[in-house]
This record gives structure tokens, C-alpha cells and sequence, in this order.
């Protein structure tokens, strides 16, 4: 399977103006193949900036973003929303489940919001990959926070989306939930073929990675492999 790299070149962002201006990403060029990739540095240093700048969810103010041939720049939100929506999945540390659905509903709401039908063999092997076949019909608030945390990690990977972002995903499970979620990007990685890029402060949970970029003052200071 062909997965589908992010490129970007010149990514800068600036919050603020005067003396109070932050810049938060200054000149960054990165590329993220298949793999697994995680991103880590000091609080402040640009790694949420920059992974919602790749990801779509937000605008820099210089520099050129493209998941394969497709640049997001000049993309109106309409069109920067689809594309979110089919081909980038997310884990958030706040799990971000829907309280009155299921866990089942949960992992298949990306093909509600997309209007389409979802596909039961592919529902049915990210259920496999997380583990959950007996938790399908429970609620988020019937499920432990590394259970919830698995429920958003099928959903992330269930449209098969040519990139997951992961913000650091284990921020709110303890150290055995957290290895086990790890195991899992880690396994989506080796056994679909995903790509994951995942920001983090925990050295443990980069150690899961392929590579390793490191930030410093909105830029990239190193990349370790
Ligand atoms: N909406 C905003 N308004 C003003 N400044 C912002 C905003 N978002 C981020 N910043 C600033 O931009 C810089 C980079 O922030 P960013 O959140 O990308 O860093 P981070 O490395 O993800 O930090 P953390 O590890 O604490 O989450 C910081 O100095 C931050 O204060």
C-alpha cells in the first residue's frame, strides 16, 4: 500500500503584534512519509502550531502545505474541511467522544459526517487492531479513559486516512494504558501501513517512533531517526 506524504516548505506563523508577537513557527520545511514520526520539544516551542498548520485545522501565514499532489493553500474551508474529513484522522488527549453514542457510533461517525455508509470490514478491523469487541455498545462514560482513548484511536484509523495526528495522545492515561495505546499506532503503522505523526512530551512514548523531530523556538533543531 502507497501512503501519501505531507510536505511543507516555509511554514511560518506569528500570534500577536508589537512587543507582545510570538513567532510560532519561523521558516519551517518538513516532510512526513509513512511511518511513525513523533514531535517533541519545549512547552511553547511551535509543536501544536506546526501539527494543526500540517493538519489542516489552521492557517500559517507564510509557506506551502501539500498531502500528496493536493496543496492546501488556496483550498477554501469548504474544500480544506472534505479533506480533513477523508483524509487526515485525529487523537486529541481529550479522547473528544460524543457522550450520547456508543462506541460503535463513535468509531463510525466519520462515515455519518461523510454521508456515507460504513464499511463493516473496515469497522471491523480496526475493532480488531483496538481491541474492543466487547465495548461496542457501551457509552464513553461505561468505558475507562484508555478504553475511550482506544475508541478514538479506531475512529482516527477507520477511514483508512492517509495520515493520523496524534496530540499527545497518552497526556491523560496512566503508564500501562498508555503503552497499549502506543502498541497500537505502533501496529498501525506496521501492519496497515499508516502514517502517524504525534506530538509529545514523553520521551517513553516517542521511543515508539520511527523518528524523532525536535522543536526549538518554532524551528526544527534536530531530527533523529
Ligand atoms: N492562539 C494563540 N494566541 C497567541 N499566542 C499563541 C496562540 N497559540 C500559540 N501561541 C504561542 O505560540 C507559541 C507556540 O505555541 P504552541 O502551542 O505551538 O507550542 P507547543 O510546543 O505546542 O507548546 P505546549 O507543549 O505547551 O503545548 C507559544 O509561545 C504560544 O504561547
Amino acid at each position: 500500500m502507497v501512503k501519501t506524504t505531507i510536505r511543507a516548505v516555509g511554514l511560518t506563523k506569528a500570534y500577536g503584534s508589537g512587543d507582545a508577537r510570538v513567532l510560532a513557527l519561523d521558516d519551517v520545511d518538513v516532510e512526513f512519509e509513512p511511518g511513525f514520526t513523533a514531535i517533541m520539544g519545549p512547552s511553547g516551542s511551535g509543536k501544536s502550531t506546526l501539527m494543526h498548520c500540517v493538519a489542516g485545522l489552521d492557517r500559517p501565514d507564510a509557506g506551502r502545505i501539500w498531502l500528496g499532489d493536493t496543496e492546501f493553500t488556496g483550498l477554501k474551508d469548504d474544500a480544506l474541511t472534505a479533506l480533513r474529513r477523508d483524509r487526515i484522522g485525529f487523537v486529541f488527549q481529550a479522547f473528544n467522544l460524543l457522550p450520547t453514542l456508543t462506541a460503535r457510533e463513535n468509531i463510525t461517525l466519520p462515515f455519518d459526517l461523510a454521508g456515507r455508509r460504513p464499511d463493516p470490514a473496515a469497522v471491523r478491523s480496526v475493532v480488531d487492531v483496538v481491541r474492543l469487541g466487547d465495548r461496542l455498545d457501551h457509552r464513553p462514560s461505561q468505558l475507562s479513559g484508555g478504553q475511550q482513548q482506544r475508541v478514538a484511536v479506531a475512529r482516527a484509523l477507520v477511514t483508512r486516512p492517509d495520515v493520523v495526528f496524534a496530540d499527545e495522545p497518552t497526556g491523560a492515561l496512566d503508564s500501562a494504558a498508555s503503552a497499549e495505546l502506543l502498541g497500537f499506532l505502533r501496529g498501525s503503522v506496521d501492519e496497515l501501513g499508516q502514517t502517524v505523526v504525534m506530538v509529545t512530551h514523553d520521551p517513553a512514548a516517542a521511543a515508539y517512533a520511527d523518528r524523532v523531530l525536535h522543536l526549538a523556538d518554532g524551528a526544527i533543531v534536530t531530527s533523529s531517526c
